[in-house]
């Protein structure tokens, strides 16, 4: 029977199995399958999907995303993080600061270490991409969507539209507490101006700095936290005037707070932690 090894990781309660292909071989042709059945908390181990930590050309280690659904993610902010602390702590890398290769970019990490484990991780995301051809989103692709009134399901929002090297849709909701996550995150990740889909988010202000984050995942649905969305939702609140740049803003997701910042020179930076749940052997169902 066909096995690998495979360590359980969460970041702020997003999380996944990840895989070291410095180790492990995968078939490519079954990595959708194999992403759906460890995600499957019945007959597998339990995720929002699977991350693999693979050897890079350009960077000290890749990372590639596949949501609990099968389907391949560009980036996932929550997985660099873990996977920074996973090559800290495995010495795939000895520097405390090291780039990762993702389907959409280079990032940069920077991670914080006690007794040689990693207790924080900084990741520089790089900049967000606005335009509605980088989202992407149909219509006249070299404009910004920003507040731009649209209709779902019969009613008209306000959103915002940023990539963060996959995209986001952001919906301010008076009371966290009452955003339409699970009635209106299906529809509007699968809405056909979305040519490959959305994540969706929706955000309560709370202050200049603070910001209340509920998501709805492509290919996964809800999460507990999502990394770029947190990131993406720190831009979007500075495009609509509600936090500024330059300006760390902490975002309290369902599983803990992020830091993000969308600093002057352009760069979104995101801190946070990563967390270690399992590892074990997990036998491939053929
Ligand atoms: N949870 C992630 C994002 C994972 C990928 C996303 N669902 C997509 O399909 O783009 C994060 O922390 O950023």
């Amino acid at each position: 029977m066909n096995s690998f090894q495979f360590t359980k990781m969460h970041g702020l309660g997003n999380n996944y199995i990840y895989v070291n292909l410095f180790e492990e071989q995968l078939g490519e042709e079954s990595l959708p399958e194999i992403a759906r059945q460890v995600s499957n908390i019945h007959t597998g181990i339990g995720s929002d999907g699977m991350i693999l930590i693979c050897p890079s050309e350009v960077a000290a280690v890749k990372m590639r995303i596949f949501n609990n659904d099968g389907s391949e993610g560009k980036n996932c902010g929550n997985g660099l993080r873990c996977v920074a602390k996973y090559a800290f702590e495995h010495k795939i890398v000895t520097d405390t600061r090291f780039k990762i290769e993702t389907l959409s970019g280079l990032v940069e990490a920077k991670v914080q270490v006690k007794n040689d484990l990693v207790t924080s991780i900084t990741i520089d995301m790089g900049e967000p991409r606005l335009l509605k051809s980088q989202i992407p989103m149909l219509g006249h692709g070299d404009e910004k969507t920003i507040n731009e009134k649209v209709e779902f399901a019969g009613q008209l929002f306000g959103i915002t539209t940023v990539s963060m090297g996959n995209p986001h849709v952001i919906f301010y909701v008076d009371d966290i507490n009452q955003a339409p996550v699970t009635s209106l995150g299906p529809i509007v990740e699968k809405d056909e101006r979305f040519p490959e889909g959305v994540n969706v988010e929706f955000v309560q202000v709370v202050s200049k700095n603070e910001l209340h984050f509920r998501v709805w995942e492509r290919g996964s649905g809800v999460t507990q936290a999502c990394g770029t969305g947190a990131c993406a939702a720190v831009v979007s609140s500075v495009l609509n005037n509600y936090t500024a740049l330059g300006e760390e803003t902490t975002v309290h997701l369902a599983g803990g707070d992020l830091q993000i910042n969308w600093t002057a020179e352009g760069n979104v930076l995101m801190t946070g932690p990563a967390e270690v749940i399992c590892t074990g052997t997990y036998f491939i169902n053929s």
